[in-house]
Parts: C-alpha cells; sequence; structure tokens
C-alpha cells in the first residue's frame, strides 16, 4: 500500500524522468527529420537563411549533415504559405491539419525557421511533440520533457509544485512566446487540458494557454493517443481546445502521392468510407511488387516491434555472408542510468550487424533525394581511404558519409582511388605522414583551394546503393558514424551516440514508419489493431505501383467515429487565400535547387 508522502516521492521521480526525456538532434527530416538540423551539429548553429522574409515561400529541404552546398529548397504551396503568415506575421493560435503527405511538416519547418528569425532569443520559440519520434523529427523535446510534465495525471498543485522545483522548465513556461506541438493526435485531452492549465497557472495569466501563441499540428486521422483497451479521449474533445485554438486550417493538396486516384483511395479510407470499388481496388494490389532491378525487397510494416526484430533477423541470418558488427561509441554526462534510458530511446541501435546483400534504411538525412527513410542495399565494407567520391562530392569536413562513389562495372567495387597529382579536381584523400590525411580540392577552376583533413580511420563502413527512385542513377554511399544526441535546455550533451545511421529495413515498425514516404512497401492489414493504423501505413506508398496489400477488408479500416464528427464541423475551415503578388514566390509548388555558401 502506498502512502501520500511515497506516492508523492513516485511521481516528483516521475516528473523528474519527464524532464530528462530526450531531446535529440538528428539530421532533421525529418520527419522526417526532414529539417534543418544538422545531425553533428548544435542547433545554434543555424544554417544560412534560406526564409528570406516571414512571407517567403522557401523552405529547406532535408539538409546534409556533411555537406550544406547541396542543399535544395521547395517553394511552400498558397495554403502553406497562408497559414505562415496567419502563424508568424499575425500571431495567432493555430491547429493546422490536413491528410497524409500534405506538407504539414515541412510547413511547420517553415514556420519554426521563420519564428526563430522573429523572436531572436533561444527561448522564444519552444518546439515540441507528443512523442519522441516526431520530436526528433522537429528537433525537439516531447511536450513532457520540455514542461516537466508527470506522464501520468498527478494532482494539479503537487505538478505546479514540481515544476517549480525544475528551474530549467519553469524558465520554458514562463519565458516561452510561442509553443509548437507535433503529432497532436496522440496527445489526449486530459493532457492537453493539463498543459493549458499549467500555463495559466505559472504565467499567473488567464489568457487562452496563459498568453502563449500556440501553434498545434497533426491529423487525427492518423495515430490516437495510446488509450489501453479504453475509448480515447481526442485532445480536440476538450474545453481548453476550444479555447486556446483560434482557427483550425487544413491544407488540401497532397504532394506525396501524385496519381489522383490513389489520392481519392487513400482520402476514402482516412474517413472509413470506402466504395465497393476502393474496396476492389486495393483487395487487387495483393499481387506481389515487380521485382527491383536493384533487388531492394519491399518494406513490410508492422505493428508490433517484436515482428519487426523477427522478419529482420530472419532475412538476415538467411545470407552467406560475413557479418559486420558496429557497436555504438556512447558517452553522455546524464547518470549512467538515465544515460542508458536516454541510449535506449534513440533510433540508432547499440549494436547494428550488417552483411553484404543486408537491406538497409537511412536514418539521417543526406540531402532532398536521400533521407531519413531511404531504403538500399550494402554492396561492401571499405575505409574511408579506399574510397573515390564522384565529382563535387568531397565532403566538407571530411568525416561525413562518402556520397556518389565511383563503382566498377562490377557493380559493387569502388573505382581505385586516385592520388591527388592524378586528378586534383576530385582527389578523395591521400594518406599522410602523421596518421592524418589531407586532401586538396580545387574549386573554380583552380582558383579556390579547401583543404580537409581527415583523422585516420582505419574501420570498416557499409557501402550502400541506393537505388534511383526519379530516372536518375542509384547512387552508392559510404555511410560512416554519425552522431546523434540528447541535451539538456541548457545544451549539456546528457547522452550522445556515435553510429553508423542505418537500421534494417525488410520491415519497419508503423509508429517509425510515421512521416516517410515509401517507394516499396508491403503491408498485412491482417496485422493491425488500432484505428487510424492502417490509413498511416497504407499512405506512406508513393504510388500504388509500389504498395502491396494483403487481407485488406473494408471494415477493418475505420476512422474513429468521434473524428469522423469532429471533421464534419471543419469543412469550411480552409486558410484564407493569400496575397501572392506580396511573397516572394509563387504559391504553386516549385522545385528549385539553390547552392548556399
Ligand atoms: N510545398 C511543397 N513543395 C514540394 N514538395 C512538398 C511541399 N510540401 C511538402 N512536400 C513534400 O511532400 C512530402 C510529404 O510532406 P510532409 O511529410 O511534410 O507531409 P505531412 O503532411 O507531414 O505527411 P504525414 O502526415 O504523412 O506525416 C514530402 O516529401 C515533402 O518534401
Amino acid at each position: 500500500m502506498f502512502d501520500a508522502a511515497s506516492k508523492a516521492n513516485r511521481d516528483h521521480e516521475l516528473v523528474k524522468r519527464a524532464l530528462l526525456l530526450p531531446r535529440f538532434f538528428m539530421a532533421s527530416t525529418s520527419k522526417k527529420r526532414k529539417f534543418e538540423g544538422n545531425a553533428s551539429k548544435r542547433p545554434t548553429k543555424q544554417p544560412r537563411r534560406t526564409i528570406d522574409s516571414f512571407f517567403s515561400p522557401q523552405v529547406l529541404a532535408p539538409a546534409s549533415s556533411s555537406n550544406d552546398n547541396d542543399r535544395k529548397m521547395v517553394s511552400l504551396n498558397a495554403e502553406q504559405n497562408a497559414i505562415l503568415r496567419q502563424v508568424v506575421d499575425e500571431g495567432k493560435n493555430v491547429f493546422f491539419t490536413g491528410s497524409a503527405g500534405t506538407g504539414k511538416s515541412l510547413l511547420l519547418r517553415a514556420i519554426i525557421n521563420a519564428l526563430k528569425r522573429k523572436y531572436k532569443t533561444p527561448d522564444a520559440v519552444a518546439v515540441t511533440a507528443s512523442t519522441g519520434m516526431a520530436a526528433s523529427n522537429i528537433g525537439g523535446m516531447t511536450i513532457h520533457a520540455w514542461g516537466a510534465v508527470a506522464p501520468t495525471p498527478t494532482e494539479f498543485e503537487f505538478q505546479i509544485s514540481c515544476i517549480k522545483k525544475c528551474r530549467p522548465a519553469l524558465q520554458r513556461w514562463r519565458q516561452t512566446k510561442v509553443l509548437i506541438i507535433d503529432e497532436v493526435s496522440m496527445v489526449d485531452g486530459p493532457l492537453f487540458t493539463r498543459i493549458c492549465k499549467i500555463a495559466e497557472n505559472l504565467r499567473k495569466n488567464d489568457h487562452p494557454f496563459g498568453g502563449i501563441q500556440l501553434i498545434v499540428t497533426g491529423d487525427f486521422f492518423q495515430l490516437p493517443p495510446v488509450a489501453k483497451n479504453a475509448t480515447p479521449v481526442f485532445a480536440f474533445e476538450c474545453d481548453e481546445w476550444k479555447r486556446c485554438i483560434e482557427h483550425t486550417l487544413t491544407l488540401t493538396h497532397v504532394f506525396r502521392q501524385k496519381d489522383d486516384e490513389f489520392v481519392d483511395l487513400l482520402n476514402q479510407l482516412r474517413l472509413g468510407t470506402i466504395t465497393p470499388a476502393a474496396s476492389a481496388t486495393f483487395k487487387a494490389l495483393s499481387r506481389p511488387l515487380p521485382p527491383d532491378p536493384a533487388g531492394i525487397l519491399p518494406t513490410e510494416l508492422f505493428p508490433l516491434r517484436q515482428e519487426v526484430d523477427r522478419a529482420n533477423s530472419a532475412r538476415l541470418a538467411a545470407l552467406t555472408t560475413a557479418e559486420h558488427s558496429f557497436h555504438s561509441r556512447d558517452s553522455g554526462t546524464a547518470p549512467d542510468d538515465k544515460r542508458a534510458k536516454l541510449l535506449e530511446n534513440m533510433m540508432a541501435p547499440q549494436k547494428l550487424v550488417l552483411k553484404v546483400g543486408a537491406q538497409v534504411m537511412l536514418i539521417k538525412n543526406l540531402d532532398e533525394r536521400l533521407v531519413n527513410g531511404s531504403v538500399g542495399k550494402v554492396i561492401g565494407f571499405w575505409r574511408q581511404g579506399d574510397i573515390q567520391a564522384g565529382p563535387g562530392i568531397l565532403t566538407k569536413s571530411g568525416n561525413g558519409p562518402i556520397r556518389n562513389v565511383r563503382l566498377q562495372p562490377d557493380g559493387k567495387t569502388p573505382e581505385p582511388r586516385i592520388s591527388k597529382n592524378d586528378n586534383k579536381e576530385n582527389a578523395p584523400v591521400s594518406a599522410g605522414p602523421s596518421g592524418k590525411v589531407k586532401a586538396e580540392a580545387d574549386k573554380g577552376k583552380g582558383k579556390e583551394k579547401a583543404k580537409v583533413a581527415v583523422s585516420r580511420d582505419e574501420e570498416q563502413y557499409p557501402l550502400v546503393e541506393f537505388p534511383a527512385l526519379d530516372g536518375s542513377d542509384s547512387e552508392a554511399v559510404l555511410l560512416v558514424r554519425d552522431e546523434f544526441r540528447v541535451e539538456d535546455s541548457q545544451g549539456t550533451v546528457l547522452a550522445r551516440r556515435m553510429q553508423v545511421p542505418l537500421i534494417l529495413a525488410w520491415s519497419i515498425s508503423i509508429h517509425k514508419s510515421q512521416g516517410q514516404t515509401i517507394h516499396r512497401v508491403k503491408i498485412d492489414l491482417g496485422k493491425v489493431f488500432e484505428k487510424g493504423q492502417s490509413y498511416v501505413a497504407l499512405s506512406r506508398a508513393a504510388s500504388m505501383g509500389g504498395l502491396q496489400v494483403l487481407r485488406f477488408e473494408a471494415s477493418k479500416v475505420q476512422a474513429h467515429p468521434k473524428v469522423l464528427k469532429w471533421n464534419s464541423t471543419l469543412q469550411n475551415h480552409q486558410p484564407p487565400p493569400v496575397n501572392l503578388a506580396s511573397s516572394s514566390g509563387s504559391g504553386s509548388v516549385a522545385q528549385q535547387t539553390s547552392k548556399e555558401g
């Protein structure tokens, strides 16, 4: 039996733990961490500005952790631009939503960039999400960790007293001007109410959310709050939601899928109103996908992690090639037990076992083409010094992944390294006498020379071939260790893991797939157990040509009735038209390539 004191201690401990929940800084793709975050650098070092004013529709696409020069920009469309203006220029409390692939994450990154420029102080804009994985996609923290909010409901006064003892959290509650919450569909109503009340109490301000501007995004047709066999209570159901959210805006243009028929089918799936014709189309997708020329099997999505581990282990064991194990190099200032927990939550595993032939998924963003979610195959293991990179790919820091590795006609052996005297333009590395290697790359017809010093690294790394998806050539990349880390609010590194940024990818969990775009995917719907799960899984596919669906039953694909009812009240809430004359780009989607210095 717990007495009041021991319960109080336990709750206090939970709050303290919540404070230390992960704050990941991964190369954003985010969502892919699609964000501008640079995996190996602190977010305080912002990339060169790409949103020229709050009204500019340009946003950084997934960025390389190693080669900023290759970043590409995409333009926000008119709907996205209108929302950006409302939240940044007009300071409105907004919930913006839209079906899968409508660019919510991309817009959110643009908003974060713009707000950080508007409020120059680092504490003004708080970036949070409902789960650690979602937070990692936007370079933020979980809402629990940010606000030192107890993971389970606790007595309000006690919760307040705990936060008051956590100075960094208290400071955040008091100094934040804008709070962003991503993947809000997984925040339940009671939690939303609690954080609203905490804000008002700690800021001694009766205005909605204590006067903090609230920007919330997500899609309630996707994953619901964890409810353990009970009916979930969605955030939109609580009174505080109605009081705090001034505008609900819906993005309607789907970017992920280009085929209108597929977009329409997914929309039926989202709403759980599947016509017989749609059902027949999904059933017809049970055929196996045609073999991929690069030998990549469709990634299977499973609801449970154990199924994922089992499937990947069996495939790996079937390969007769030699095993290469990569044990992470871990460090950090948190006490051992806490550090272990933080490390456990990271996407990068402590031990990664690979073989030639293994199907792998990138868990960092390299650029717009190779992102967190890209699937490829291991074709060999090589030292950095063995590798001849393609033109212009020499990494600036010298220790990032080596892109565009040139292969011999056998398609798996890198071309022999050319010494710098043979070909100055592409010279990758040449061994120096002192345990250092140096490379000199002539840039701009020899006018500008970049000197790159690289620590000698004898470790053999996986060389991975990523197939072409857009008619371009496949690309071989040598993936070296990259950094995954968790920091506290002061920037102290609590836990740091150096690991090769790959996971096995014959199968992945639906939870991990959230936010990703997968080009060849196989989904067995017989195994899904939660409303929204089928929609999340199927909407990862970029096209019907790359989607195999097993055991499709229209009756199993349901939207939650509460979400449907609420959604029907939103029909007329699309972003107001934006005056494009005053913005620096058109509202249409224009892909641009930009070279940044
Ligand atoms: N304005 C745009 N122009 C071009 N591409 C875009 C634009 N907005 C988004 N995209 C692309 O569309 C794809 C889906 O975008 P994003 O992941 O932001 O959608 P989402 O609404 O967050 O999806 P989900 O709900 O499934 O996570 C990504 O590849 C993204 O780069």
